[in-house]
């Protein structure tokens, strides 16, 4: 029988997508009538407005509510910061695995490892994530090289004239900033095409060499979370299957985000550690 071929990039993204959108569900539903936020209940909905409604409703403390424009602002921003990224972050670590059997055989027995301490079918637990070390090495060796701010990070001023590359920017102008060359600087990483996890073994990488979630006062606020979803992910996948790369000619477009442009197939083989 043949194995089954999956293209993992819209499974991903529809279960990421469902997740978000029920996270936010909760977290706009008011509890014994509190909530964090302001909310006002549009009648008739039993207490579960829908996302977009729902802004309509949150106060902005001076009796003003959001406009049209600002709500759908929020929506795509929530979209693109917390689920391209993650899916996208998820998708790249099964490639990576897929195509390099050595790292994923360290990743299995961590995982593994883990899996047989508990009951069949048990739910992972806090604990069990703070174990996930080697694992999340290869997260962040993964985020390294197919970092998703490619081309364009967002912006910061320029609080001081710089002289970079034979040019100065100015104090005051607004500069973009993109970790793709820093992660591929072979001085800060050398060998830096090189797939290795033990980069960030110890105290890791020196400051502000490794970006992937930005630093500074407007880091992604999501990595802690992030993190948790893509191991978690990753948790479910290597425990169930052997994972092998259909096309490893296939290319990665490098828009604002990496796509591999052939929705990234990969032969999943179904095991059972439990024997
Ligand atoms: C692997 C997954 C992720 C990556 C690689 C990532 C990366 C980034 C980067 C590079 C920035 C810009 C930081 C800066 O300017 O210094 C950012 C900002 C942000 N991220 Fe993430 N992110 C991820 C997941 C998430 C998730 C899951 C959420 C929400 C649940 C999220 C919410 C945000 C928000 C709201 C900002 C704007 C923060 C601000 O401007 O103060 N991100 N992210």
């Amino acid at each position: 029988m043949d194995t089954p071929t999956m293209s993992l990039i819209p499974c991903i993204f529809m279960l990421l997508l469902i997740l978000l959108v029920s996270i936010f569900l909760v977290c706009l539903k008011p509890k014994n009538g509190q909530s964090n936020i302001k909310l006002k209940v549009p009648p008739g909905s039993g207490g579960w407005p829908v996302v977009g409604e729902s802004f309509k409703y949150v106060s902005l403390g001076n009796g003003k509510f959001m406009s049209e424009k600002e709500i759908s602002n929020y929506i795509i921003g929530l979209l693109v910061a917390s689920y391209e990224s993650t899916s996208t972050a998820v998708s790249f670590v099964l490639k990576h695995l897929a195509e390099l059997p050595h790292i994923y055989d360290e990743v299995y027995k961590e995982l593994t490892k883990i899996a047989k301490l508990k009951g069949e079918g048990e739910l992972l637990k806090w604990e069990d994530i703070q174990k996930m070390k080697y694992s999340w090495n290869v997260v962040c060796e993964s985020l390294r090289l197919t970092t998703m701010n490619s081309s364009f990070s967002g912006f910061r001023e320029v609080v001081t004239d710089v002289a970079f590359s034979g040019f100065t920017i100015p104090r005051g102008y607004k500069a973009s900033w993109s970790s793709y060359t820093t992660h591929k600087d072979p001085e800060c990483f050398p060998d830096p095409e090189k797939f290795d996890p033990t980069r960030f073994d110890g105290k890791g990488p020196a400051p502000y060499t490794y970006v992937p979630f930005g630093g500074g006062r407007r880091m992604c606020c999501g990595k802690e979370y992030a993190r948790l979803e893509v191991l978690v992910y990753m948790y479910n996948i290597v425990t169930r299957f052997n994972l092998e790369i259909v096309n490893p000619q296939e290319k990665i477009e490098f828009r604002s985000f990496p796509i591999p442009v052939e929705d990234l197939p990969i032969r999943i083989i179904r095991h059972n550690i439990y024997g």
